[in-house]
């Protein structure tokens, strides 16, 4: 593999994380139920309660939604019922097959030849013909729909072989759980192998991993794809769960940052191989995206089927709060897009006000730049309905059908973008989105099913609003139409740079033309971000006059950064605004000798790890001499730590050249970037006794060593189907006990230390399967006095001894059964020998 294709040496402690990652309360608060189990979509809200006298059942309705999304008409009245019965229905679970594993084939294979026959018996029927099938919409049958509770998995004795491969193969990243939904915006943004794609809010990753599969799809072994994902999400926490969900991968193209997605820090600098010792040229100039993922924070009610504490939480002030960040997420998206680039906002939630309002937002603030496309074509066996063209706000308990009703009702809250129209009207009140940037996205005290007793306010003498935008191109999903969630998704594309937007200005002009192109494309919004958190209309049409104004207003601007004036800003925006100014300065962090700025600019975030370029050539050479690293493969320069001291390094990642360059970029412009996780680890020393009398302190990891594999001509060994199997069973074996006798002779004249051994291409090798695995499963071992040991955790080598027996199976050797068994009885006490290898 090209690296990122699913992965070895996952953190036990996932799974762990995962159990908390998403709240499912059906699965806490149904347990006890007997109907619980079904699965098969029925409604539990007058179920019984088993035995337990103390259940509550869920309430699954909320006369505050139903009023709201039958005013919205978001279905018709007619399939009034039917939206609301299948809402109240727990949702099915979904699994992505890994496209980039080198076994997917393998994976599908046994889902449409065994699984889905096997499975058929202990289906019961319900809404659903089969037990498991594939998504329609899907590509290639890469994504299943599962008609089994997890609960029905865990107790059912005949289910529990299938329950076992979706544990072992989602733990080891070849497959994924993920809600079919939520598998549609990835597909939409037509990702290639060579994009940079930025990901804006993207924890905890499921998403993410689907975007890397998709780059590193057609990897060749041992080369990496051209492009990149950089996965951001404000929340650390998240951002953790991210980065163990994304580790399954094994990627080296991977970035993940933290940060607030509407004030991303632009990087840009006119200089070149400015950073370090001036030996490296960065090619890359510029962070701009061919693609944006825009999957934004949102009130989350597509989710009911999941979450059904959310029927009692839900109020239509949780869509309005949350609509002005959404718009800014968008915005800032748009303005990181490379012109010709899509970017595709998405939303788990079917509110029109964070949907339909901010596409329509988004399109009259850069119209003529930013296309909704017609998506119509792609993905056809989507179910899915066009968007709204009309909607009304509902506001403390009355319903506005413009702005002007907002502005007689004196309702604060409602601003000009949440409506059709997008018109502010006259307006006694300053209702911008700035004020609303506060990112109150918490829902008011009101309560929809209170406000409904109270008299609403009649708004019969203001028209209704239809938008102009073609905004039945977007798409919402309703769990009706092919039982799963709710999701509403807009396709776009930048068609143009935005213009310049012509401000007052007081200051005088600036005289760089060299800076122009730079504010061409930099300017516009950020100056425009500045005034109210939301970029500018795109009033005047850039023209000289227009971009001298331009460059006056960024001369002033400039000035405002140094003392920033927070009432014009938005959360921490400050903090991006400096980075930016940095960046258009080419990164040489001495815009002026303000002490306080240089500070700011050190790049230096706060409880973040750096990121430092390893650099130091005695131990490179060192480990490329010992593994005999073909010198086609590039070491230096892709070589990455945490930690400043490069004396005491424990681990080196390794980087891309797509991540190399975004990292170079990133120092020559003050390091705006705060990187929480980068690049693939590749090598972990050895601090083993016998690893401190090893040649080379630095052992190849199992994440790194797919990547590494075709270009390794030392410490390297091909050993028989039965010889690796005995490892894989009996962790250590001495070399007298070796099966083959090439194999026996051979594995002794390696180095002590660090070596791999690899599934060799047997001759009577009968599978297609056998020959396909051959050269490619490998495992890191470690070579001691008389023996070797593996270097692999318990649950690689019970993957490793599964494919080994699917292999053997199609050859019919029954010895394999035997093995199998003791592979699905690898205990702790394997994973402590494989730690005490690790940590003595
Ligand atoms: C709908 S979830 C994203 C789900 C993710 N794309 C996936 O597929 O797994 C929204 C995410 O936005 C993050 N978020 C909230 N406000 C944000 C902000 N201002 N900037 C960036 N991320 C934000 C949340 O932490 C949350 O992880």
């Amino acid at each position: 593999m090209g690296g990122g294709g699913g992965g070895r040496g996952r953190s036990r402690t996932q799974r762990r994380h995962f159990a908390h990652s998403r709240e499912n309360t059906w699965k806490n608060q149904r347990s006890d139920r007997p109907d619980a189990e079904l699965g098969d979509g029925n409604s539990y809200k007058n179920g019984s309660n088993g035995n337990n006298p103390s259940w509550q059942p869920f309430e699954t309705q909320n006369l505050g939604f139903d009023e709201y999304y039958k005013e919205q008409a978001i279905v018709s009245p007619e399939e009034w019922d039917i939206f609301i019965e299948y809402l109240r229905k727990p949702l099915p679970s979904a699994f992505r097959i890994n496209s980039s594993s080198q076994f997917c084939e393998d994976i599908r294979s046994q889902l449409e030849n065994d699984f889905m026959k096997s499975l058929q018996p202990e289906f019961v029927g319900g809404d659903e013909a089969e037990a498991i099938r594939p998504l329609p919409w899907y590509p290639e049958n890469l994504a299943w729909h599962s008609n089994f509770s997890r609960m029905q998995l865990r107790k059912n004795q005949a289910l529990e072989r299938f329950h076992e491969f979706l544990k072992l193969e989602n733990e080891i990243g070849n497959i994924t759980r993920q809600e079919a939904v939520s598998m549609v915006p990835p597909l939409f943004l037509d990702v290639k192998a060579n994009h940079f794609v930025l990901d804006m809010c993207a924890a905890p990753g499921s998403k993410t991993f689907q975007l890397l599969e998709i780059i590193h799809r057609s990897s060749i072994p041992g080369i990496l794809p051209n492009g990149l994902i950089l996965a951001n999400d404000l929340d650390v926490q998240r951002c953790n769960l991210l980065i163990h969900q994304t580790k399954r991968m094994c990627t080296a193209n991977l970035v993940v940052t933290n940060h607030e997605a509407q004030h991303f820090p632009g990087c840009r600098s006119n200089k070149y191989g400015a950073y370090g010792s001036g030996q490296s040229e960065a090619s890359l100039n510029q962070l701009l995206f061919d693609r944006v993922l825009c999957d934004v924070p949102c009130s989350g009610d597509g989710t009911l089927r999941k979450a059904p504490d959310i029927w009692r939480k839900w109020n239509s002030g949780m869509g309005n709060g949350i609509h002005g960040l959404q718009v800014q997420i968008a915005l800032r998206g748009l303005s990181l897009l490379k012109v010709g680039g899509r970017m595709v906002y998405s939303t788990c939630s079917m509110n029109p006000i964070e949907n339909e309002a901010v596409v329509a937002e988004i399109l009259r603030r850069h119209e003529g730049c930013v296309e909704l496309l017609d998506v119509s074509s792609e993905l056809p066996q989507l179910i899915r309905r066009p968007g709204l063209k009309k909607w009304k706000v509902r506001e403390k308990g009355a319903w506005l059908t413009s702005y002007k009703d907002a502005i007689k009702s004196r309702r604060a809250a409602a601003i000009p973008s949440m409506f059709p129209s997008g018109k502010s009207f006259t307006d006694p009140i300053d209702h911008t989105l700035g004020e609303d940037c506060q990112n109150d996205s918490s829902p008011k005290p009101e309560d929809d099913a209170e406000q409904l007793e109270r008299v609403v306010e009649p708004t019969t003498d203001i028209e209704e609003e239809i938008s102009t935008f073609p905004l039945e191109r977007c798409m919402r999903i309703v769990p009706h139409d092919q039982n799963g969630g709710a999701f509403f998704i807009a396709v776009l594309c930048k068609t143009a740079p935005f213009p310049v937007c012509v401000q007052k200005h007081t200051s005088k002009k600036a005289k760089l033309s060299s800076e122009k192109d730079e504010l061409l494309e930099e300017v516009p919004d950020r100056c425009c971000e500045n005034v109210n958190g939301l970029g500018c209309n795109p009033a005047g049409v850039l023209n000289e006059k227009a971009l001298e104004a331009a460059l006056d207003q960024a001369d002033g601007l400039e000035k405002a950064m140094v003392e920033p004036d927070s009432s014009n800003m938005c959360g921490d925006g400050k903090d991006s605004l400096v980075h930016a100014v940095v960046a258009g300065n080419g990164g040489t962090g001495q815009v002026n000798a303000d002490g306080k700025r240089k500070l700011q600019i050190q790049g230096k975030w706060k409880g973040v790890d750096p990121v430092v370029f390893f650099k130091d050539e005695a131990v490179v050479n060192s480990i490329r001499t010992f593994y005999g690293i073909a010198q086609s493969f590039p070491l230096y320069g892709h070589l990455v730590t945490r930690n400043d001291d490069t004396n005491h390094v424990k681990r080196i990642y390794y980087i891309s050249k797509s991540v190399k360059e975004l990292l170079e970029l990133n120092f020559q412009v003050g390091q705006p970037l705060k990187i929480a996780s980068i690049g693939l680890k590749m090598f972990e020393r050895q601090s083993s006794l016998q690893g401190t009398s090893a040649p080379c302190a630095f052992r190849i990891s199992s994440e790194g060593l797919p990547l590494l594999l075709p270009y390794i001509t030392k410490q390297i060994l091909y050993a028989s189907s039965a010889d690796l199997k005995h490892l894989l069973q009996y962790k250590s074996i001495k070399f007298s006990d070796f099966v083959d006798a090439e194999f026996r002779e051979k594995a002794p004249e390696l180095l002590p230390g660090c070596c791999v051994v690899v599934l060799k291409d047997e001759d009577d090798s009968k599978s297609s399967l056998a020959r396909k695995a051959a050269g490619q499963i490998a495992i890191g071992c470690w070579k001691g006095k008389a023996s070797l040991s593996v270097l692999v955790t318990a649950i690689d080598c019970q993957e490793l001894l599964e494919r080994l027996l699917a292999c053997k199976e199609v050859k019919g050797d029954s010895s394999f059964q035997e093995t199998k068994a003791t592979s699905e009885n690898l205990t702790d006490e394997v994973m402590d020998d494989i730690a005490k290898h690790k940590d003595t």
